[in-house]
C-alpha cells in the first residue's frame, strides 16, 4: 500500500469492503480507500490551505488591515515612523485612563480582557469541555457545539453569552454547572437567563426573554471571601437615594444597593448569619438623611442585643417585652393612618420631608413578636399591625424592615407581604425558595451552603432583584461597634 491515499470514511464508520479478490481466502474487510497521485494530493491541501487563510484574513478584516496598513508604514517610511506612532498610542491611553478612568476601564481594559479570556480560555477548552460535559451532540460522524457568541468580564466575574443547540434548555447547563466551572477554571458557575439585546431590526422585543440562548456566569476569583468594612456614608442628604442604598458588594464587585422607598425588607438568616450586618448597613446608608430629619428609624429589639447597641440612633427604640414594642408597632399604624387620611387623592407617590419623614421600623426578631411571645394577645395585635403596615404603608411612606432566623411557615405567615427578600445562610435547602420564592434554590441561591465561620460567611447572602428571576451573591458591609458609636456622635452633633 502507498503512502498516499483518500480514506472515503470517518474511522467510526461502519462503510467496509472486501480488502482480497481471492475466493478460497478467509473474508478481510477493510475500508474503502482510494490511490491518489501525490501531486493531486498536494494541490488539493493547497487549495484548502489559500482558502483557509482567505476565510481568516475576511473574519478579522480589523486586524488584517491594521497589520497590513503598519506593515506597509513601516515598509514604505522606516520602523522609527512606527515606534513614534506606537508611543503616540500609548501617551494618547495614558491620558484617557489617567482623566477618565471609568471609561477607559469600560471602553478599552474590560472589552481587551474580555477579548483575551475569550482566546486563551473559552475558545481554546470550548470543545473539550463541552464534550467531556455532555453538552455536545454526535450524528453520523459529526459533532455539533453550542456556539459562543459574546464574553463580558468584570473584576471578579466573566459572562460568557452562548446560543444553545437546537433542543437544549438552560435546565440541562443547570444540570452540568460543575463541569463548566472546573473545565474553565472558575469558582462556580451559574445559568443566567439571556435577554434579547437591543438590535435596530427588533426593537420591541428588546430585553424580551431570548430562547435559545443562556449566558453562563462564571466566578473567577470570589470577590465576597473576605469581610468587607462598613461602606463610606454619603457626604450630604441629598445624596441618600432611598431606592439605591449602598450595603454591600454583588458577586461582580458592583455595589449592592437596596431599595426602600415603596418597599417592605425581610432578612431571613440563622444565628450568626450576619442579619445585624444588614440592618446596621442600612441605617448607616440612610445616615445624612436622619440627620437632616427626612428619615426616621423605629428600633425594635426583642432579643435586646443588636439594636441596643447603637439605641440613640433610633428615633423611636423600644425592647419591652410586656407590650411595648407592640404598642411602638400600633403607633405606627396609627401613623400611616393619618397619613392615609391626608393624602388620599392628593398625591400617590411619597417624598419624604421634614414634616412626614420616611419612617422605617425596624425590628431584629419577627418571630419573636408573631410566634415565640408568651402573651397571646401581644401575639395577636403585633401579627395586625405588622400586617396593616407591610399591606399599606408602602405608599405612604412607612417600611418595616423585619430580621427573622427561622422563614418557616409557621413561624411566620406574613412573609409574602416582604415584597423584598434577602436569604443569607439558612439551615435547610427548603427554607431558600420561602425566602426567595419558588425555584431559587435550582437557579443557585445556595443559602444552605454558605459558610458558619464568620470571617467566610457572615453577611453573605443571595437576593433576586427586580428585572430578572436569578439569584445574585452578595455581602452586606460589616459595621463595627466604633462605627455605630461614630454614627451615635455624628446624629447627636446635629441635634
Ligand atoms: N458582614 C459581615 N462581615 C463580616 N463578619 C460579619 C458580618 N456580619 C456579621 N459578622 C460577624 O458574624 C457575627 C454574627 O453576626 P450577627 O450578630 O449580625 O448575626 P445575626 O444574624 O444577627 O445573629 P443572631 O440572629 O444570633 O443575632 C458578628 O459578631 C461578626 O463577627
Amino acid at each position: 500500500m502507498g503512502g498516499w491515499e483518500f480514506r472515503r470514511s470517518a474511522p467510526s464508520d461502519n462503510v467496509m469492503v472486501p480488502a482480497t479478490s481471492d475466493p478460497f481466502e478467509s473474508p478481510k474487510w477493510a475500508p474503502p480507500v482510494w490511490h491518489m497521485p501525490p501531486m493531486l494530493v498536494v494541490i488539493v491541501n493547497l487549495v484548502r490551505g489559500i482558502v483557509a487563510l482567505a476565510l481568516v484574513v475576511i473574519r478579522h478584516w480589523a486586524i488584517t488591515a491594521t497589520v497590513a496598513v503598519l506593515g506597509w508604514l513601516a515598509y514604505a517610511a522606516g520602523w522609527h515612523v512606527l515606534a513614534l506612532l506606537a508611543g503616540w498610542v500609548s501617551l494618547g491611553l495614558g491620558t484617557w485612563a489617567w482623566f477618565g478612568w471609568p471609561s477607559f476601564l469600560r471602553r478599552v481594559l474590560r472589552p481587551a480582557r474580555a477579548r483575551w479570556r475569550y482566546l486563551m480560555v473559552y475558545r481554546r477548552n470550548w470543545r473539550p469541555v463541552m464534550v467531556m460535559s455532555g453538552l455536545a451532540f454526535y450524528r453520523n460522524a459529526r459533532e455539533y457545539l453550542p456556539t459562543i457568541l459574546r464574553v463580558e468580564v468584570t473584576k471578579t466575574t466573566d459572562r460568557v453569552l452562548v446560543k444553545m443547540l437546537s433542543g437544549q434548555a438552560p435546565s440541562i447547563w443547570e444540570d452540568h454547572v460543575e463541569n463548566l466551572a472546573h473545565g474553565f477554571g472558575s469558582v462556580t458557575c451559574r445559568i443566567r437567563t439571556a435577554k434579547r439585546p437591543n438590535s435596530r431590526l427588533r426593537r420591541k422585543r428588546a430585553g424580551q426573554d431570548w430562547p435559545g440562548h443562556v449566558w453562563l456566569e462564571l466566578v473567577r476569583d470570589d470577590a465576597l471571601g473576605k469581610p468587607l468594612s462598613g461602606l463610606p456614608v454619603a457626604a450630604v442628604e441629598h445624596d441618600v437615594d432611598l431606592s439605591r442604598l449602598p450595603v454591600g458588594r454583588r458577586e461582580d464587585s458592583s455595589p449592592w444597593l437596596v431599595r426602600l422607598l415603596g418597599t417592605h425588607l425581610l432578612i431571613a438568616g440563622a444565628t450568626g448569619a450576619g442579619k445585624g450586618s444588614v440592618l446596621w448597613s442600612l441605617v448607616r446608608a440612610m445616615l445624612p438623611a436622619m440627620r437632616a430629619g427626612l428619615v426616621q428609624v423605629w428600633g425594635i429589639d426583642p432579643k435586646r442585643m443588636e439594636l441596643a447597641f447603637g439605641r440613640a440612633i433610633f428615633n423611636r427604640y423600644s425592647d419591652d417585652t410586656n407590650g411595648g414594642m407592640v404598642e411602638l408597632l400600633e403607633a405606627a399604624v396609627t401613623e400611616m393612618s393619618k397619613r392615609a387620611a391626608r393624602f388620599g387623592g392628593v398625591t400617590r407617590t411619597f417624598l419624604p420631608t421634614l414634616a412626614d419623614p420616611f419612617i422605617v421600623v425596624m425590628v431584629d426578631e419577627l418571630a419573636f413578636l408573631t410566634a415565640y411571645c408568651p402573651d397571646r394577645d401581644l401575639r395577636r395585635r403585633a401579627l395586625a399591625a405588622l400586617s396593616t403596615l407591610t399591606s399599606q404603608g408602602r405608599s405612604v411612606g412607612l417600611c418595616v424592615v423585619g430580621a427573622l432566623q427561622d422563614p418557616r411557615k409557621d413561624v411566620i405567615n406574613i412573609r409574602n407581604l416582604f415584597p423584598t427578600r434577602i436569604a443569607l445562610r439558612l439551615d435547610e435547602s427548603e427554607q431558600v425558595d420561602m425566602v426567595l420564592g419558588d425555584g431559587a434554590y435550582d437557579r443557585g441561591a445556595l443559602a444552605d451552603q454558605i459558610s458558619p465561620l464568620p470571617e467566610v460567611g457572615a453577611g453573605v447572602g443571595y437576593i433576586r432583584l427586580e428585572d430578572t428571576p436569578d439569584p445574585v451573591r452578595v455581602r452586606a458591609g460589616w459595621v463595627s461597634d466604633t462605627d455605630i458609636a461614630a454614627m451615635s456622635a455624628y446624629l447627636a452633633e446635629a441635634a
